[in-house]
């Protein structure tokens, strides 16, 4: 925990979630978490780990998972949750950020009239052109405009699902200050899923490593033992190296998802299923 405000900031309690998804299939077990007030935590995992399962869980985006969740001491599936944040792919692929309209009118409906000084910093910090016109601007462009609108309002709690990679390596690292910053001046909590991790060694507080649906370790940097130098051998940041190694064995636990021993499907079992290699075939 960082800063003064920290003990006035939420932390994020999960005990034992567990959830299914409405085909059936487990997409989290048994998740548990302690992430204190003021923390900055990276949510780390293989693609299909559950990371945004768990984002959209504790978003309260999701329903009726057994266990339990509390933010700030407030359980999001029975009460309404102020102050939370969730910036994900569903909030990425909103269209109005790809019409004709102007970034003042944009950044206006999100209340930036209100919260002026934040919405001057956030297009300083994005270094947003204010005369931009959302259907002419850049994908990386369109992003920081994003951004801005979806940080305006002063949440208490920032969950964010990687939605930086449009960002030029200047912008993000602005970016990720800025929450850095924003997590040391005023009470507030964030948890971030990424698989970049350039130049992010010295900007968490805690990890989290997940794996097939389950919270496989999390604690601060301090119990990690992860420093921000690089190592000799590869250039790699220790946080780079920690995390190639929980990945690695995360794949050796599961194995290859089509070889021998996993649940995932052969190439050979789509034969004769109308697949690629039949369409194929009767080409010939
Ligand atoms: N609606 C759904 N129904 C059934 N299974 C789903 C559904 N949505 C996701 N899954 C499965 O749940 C698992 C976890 O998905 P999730 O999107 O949480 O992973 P992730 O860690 O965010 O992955 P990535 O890094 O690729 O974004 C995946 O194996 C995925 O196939």
């Amino acid at each position: 925990m960082d800063g003064t405000n920290g003990s006035l900031a939420p932390s994020i309690d999960v005990k034992n979630l567990s959830y299914l998804f409405p085909d059936g299939s487990s997409g989290l077990k048994d998740v548990i978490l302690d992430l204190p007030p003021g923390s900055r935590t990276l949510l780390i995992g293989a693609n299909g780990a559950g990371k945004t399962t768990l984002l959209r869980l504790l978003s309260g985006k999701r329903m009726a998972p057994s266990g339990s969740v509390s933010i700030a001491g407030v359980d999001p599936f029975k009460e309404g949750l102020e102050g939370v944040t969730y910036l994900g792919l569903e909030w990425v692929l909103n269209p109005i950020v790809r019409t004709d309209i102007d970034v003042p009118t944009l950044l206006a409906s999100v209340g930036g009239d209100y919260y002026s000084d934040r919405r001057d910093q956030l297009v300083s910090i994005l270094d947003i052109d204010l005369s931009w016109r959302m259907h002419a601007v850049s994908d990386g462009e369109r992003r920081r405009v994003q951004l801005a609108m979806g940080l305006l309002r002063p949440w208490t709690i920032l969950l964010l699902d990687e939605i930086t990679v449009d960002l030029d390596l200047l912008s993000r690292s602005n970016f990720l200050k800025f929450l850095k910053q924003e997590t040391e001046t005023r009470p507030c909590t964030i948890v971030y899923a990424t698989h970049i991790l350039d130049n992010l060694a010295d900007w968490p507080s805690h990890l989290v490593h997940m794996s097939l649906g389950r919270v496989k370790k999390w604690g601060s940097m301090k119990d990690f033992n992860v420093l921000a130098d690089k190592s000799i051998q590869t250039g790699n940041s220790q946080l780079g190296e920690l995390v190639l190694r929980w990945l690695q064995e995360d794949l050796d636990e599961r194995g290859p998802r089509n070889g021998r021993g996993s649940q995932g499907k052969t190439y050979q079992s789509y034969e004769g299923k109308g697949g690629y290699g039949n369409e194929k075939k009767s080409e010939r």
